[in-house]
C-alpha cells in the first residue's frame, strides 16, 4: 500500500466513524428529548417556591414587544419581580414598559434607565444595575423577544434542584406569519435542538442565554455579572462557571418562545453567522467538528468514504443519508413542537432543504472576518471569546442609572 492509499484509508475510516457518531447524536437527542419534554413533574407547594427576579434588558421596540412583555405580568408564579432596563432615556421601549407597569399595579416591576459599563458586552452592561438591585437569589435573564406561557416560570423553577445552578430554556420560536418564521422554527427545532439536547444529555455546555434561570450565589463567586462583560457570549461563560463550580445545568421542559415582531431570513442569517463567530473564537475545535455535524457536508464525506471502503454507490449512499437525516429531523421537530406541525409538511421540507444547503455557506461566511456587529454596535472578537469595541461610541451611553 502506498502512503497515499494509507492516508486515504485512514481518512475514509475516520469519516465513516464520524458519520456513525452523527447518527448517535441524533438518537441521543431524540431519546433525551422524548424523556425530558414529556416527563411528569409534581407541582411544588407555593410556600416552598423561591422568589425570582426577572431581568429584561431592552433595546428598542418591535411590533410584538408589548404583547411579549405583557406575558411576564401574567405568570402563575407566587413571588417574583420584573426588572426592565434600557440603556438610553430616549429608548422607545420606556413608554411600552411604563404603560404595562401602570396596567398591572399588583405586579412588582421596575424600570432602570441608563447603563453601567463593565465591559464591551452591551447586554451585560444593560443588566448590571437590575442585577445588583434584584431582591431574590434566583435570577432569570430573559431577552426582549421572549414570550412566556403562564406556567413557564414555574417550570423553570421546578428544574432548580440543589445540584442544578442554571436552568436553560432550549431556544425555539413561536409560530408567526410567513416563511421566515417557518425557517427559524425549522432551524431551532432540528439542528439546534439536536445539539442542545444531546449536549445536555451528557453534560456538555451548549448554553444559549436568551431565557435562563440561575442562582445568584454562583455568579457572585465569580465576581457577579460584571465579570462576564468582557465576553460577547456571556451565556457560554456563565454556564462554564456553573459547571466549574461542580453544579449541573438543567433544561426547562418547555422551550423558549422567541417572538420578536421583526424578522427576516437575512436578519436570521446575520444572527447565525454572529453566533458561529462566537463559537469558533471560544471553541476552535468546532471549526472542524461543526461542518462534520452538518447533513450535506457529512453526507458528501461519508458517501465518499463508503464508496472507498465498501465499494458502495456514493450517490445511492448520499440519497439514503439525506433521507434518513431528514426523517430524524422531522421526528426531532415533532418532539420539540409537542404536537402537529404549525405549517404543511411541504413547507417543512422546503425550509429544511434550504437550511441544510445554506448552512455550509453560513459557516464559511463566519470565517470572513473577526468583526461582529450586534444591534448596530461593532465588536472585535479575540480567540478565547473576549471582545473589544474597535471604536468609542459617538454618543456615549447614559451611565447614571435612574429607577422608575
Ligand atoms: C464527527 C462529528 C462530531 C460532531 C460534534 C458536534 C459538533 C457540534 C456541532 C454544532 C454545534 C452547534 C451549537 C448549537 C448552537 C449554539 C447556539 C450558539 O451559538 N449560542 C451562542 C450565543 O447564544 C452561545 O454563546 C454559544 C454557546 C456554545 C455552544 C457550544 C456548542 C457545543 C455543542 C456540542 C454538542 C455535541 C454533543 C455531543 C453529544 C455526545
Ligand atoms: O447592546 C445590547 C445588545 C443587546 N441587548 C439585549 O440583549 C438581548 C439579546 O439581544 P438579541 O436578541 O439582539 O441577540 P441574540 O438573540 O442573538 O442574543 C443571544 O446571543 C448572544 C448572547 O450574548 C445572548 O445572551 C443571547 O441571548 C435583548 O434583550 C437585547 O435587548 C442589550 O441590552 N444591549
Amino acid at each position: 500500500m502506498s502512503f497515499v492509499e494509507i492516508a486515504a484509508t485512514i481518512l475514509a475510516v475516520a469519516l465513516f466513524l464520524g458519520s456513525l457518531f452523527d447518527w448517535f447524536i441524533h438518537a441521543l437527542a431524540l431519546s433525551f428529548g422524548v424523556r425530558h419534554f414529556y416527563k411528569k413533574v409534581e407541582p411544588q407547594p407555593d410556600e416552598e417556591l423561591p422568589g425570582v427576579s426577572i431581568i429584561k434588558p431592552l433595546m428598542g421596540v418591535d411590533p410584538h414587544l408589548k404583547s411579549n412583555l405583557e406575558t411576564f405580568f401574567q405568570l402563575d408564579y407566587p413571588k417574583y419581580e420584573i426588572l426592565f432596563s434600557v440603556q438610553s432615556e430616549n429608548d422607545p421601549a420606556i413608554l411600552v414598559v411604563k404603560s404595562l407597569i401602570e396596567s398591572y399595579p399588583k405586579v412588582d416591576a421596575k424600570l432602570f434607565i441608563g447603563i453601567q459599563i463593565v465591559g464591551a458586552n452591551g447586554k451585560v452592561n444593560n443588566m448590571v444595575k437590575p442585577y445588583e438591585a434584584a431582591k431574590y437569589d434566583a435570577i432569570v435573564i430573559s431577552d426582549s423577544g421572549i414570550k412566556m406561557e403562564e406556567s413557564t416560570l414555574s417550570q423553570m423553577v421546578a428544574e432548580l434542584t440543589p445540584e442544578v445552578a442554571l436552568v436553560l430554556q432550549m431556544p425555539f420560536v413561536a409560530t408567526r406569519k410567513g416563511f421566515a418564521s417557518t425557517y427559524e422554527q425549522v432551524y431551532f427545532g432540528t439542528m439546534q435542538a439536536r445539539n442542545c439536547l444531546s449536549a445536555n444529555a451528557v453534560g456538555i455546555n451548549c448554553s444559549t442565554g436568551m431565557s435562563c434561570l440561575l442562582r445568584r450565589d454562583v455568579l457572585d463567586k465569580e465576581g457577579g455579572l460584571t465579570a462576564f462583560g468582557k465576553y460577547l457570549a456571556e451565556d457560554y461563560f456563565i454556564a462554564k462557571a456553573v459547571l466549574n463550580q461542580g453544579y449541573k445545568i438543567g433544561l426547562c421542559r418547555t422551550p423558549a418562545l422567541q417572538n420578536c415582531g421583526q424578522y427576516s431570513i437575512g436578519q436570521f442569517h446575520d444572527r447565525l453567522v454572529r453566533w458561529a463567530q462566537l463559537r469558533f473564537s471560544m471553541l476552535p475545535t468546532l471549526i472542524v467538528l461543526e461542518p462534520l455535524s452538518e447533513c450535506m457536508l457529512m453526507g458528501v464525506a461519508a458517501s465518499w468514504a463508503v464508496q472507498y471502503l465498501f465499494d458502495f454507490s456514493a450517490m445511492g449512499y448520499f440519497l439514503l443519508h439525506v433521507l434518513l437525516w431528514f426523517l430524524l429531523d422531522y421526528l426531532m421537530f415533532r418532539v420539540v413542537m409537542g404536537g402537529p406541525l404549525p405549517f404543511s409538511k411541504f413547507e417543512f421540507l422546503v425550509a429544511w432543504l434550504l437550511r441544510e444547503t445554506l448552512s455550509p455557506y453560513l459557516l464559511l461566511t463566519s470565517h470572513r472576518n473577526t468583526n461582529v456587529t450586534w444591534r448596530n454596535k461593532k465588536y472585535r472578537l479575540r480567540w478565547g471569546g473576549v471582545v473589544e469595541e474597535p471604536e468609542a461610541p459617538k454618543s456615549p451611553p447614559l451611565q447614571s442609572v435612574s429607577v422608575v
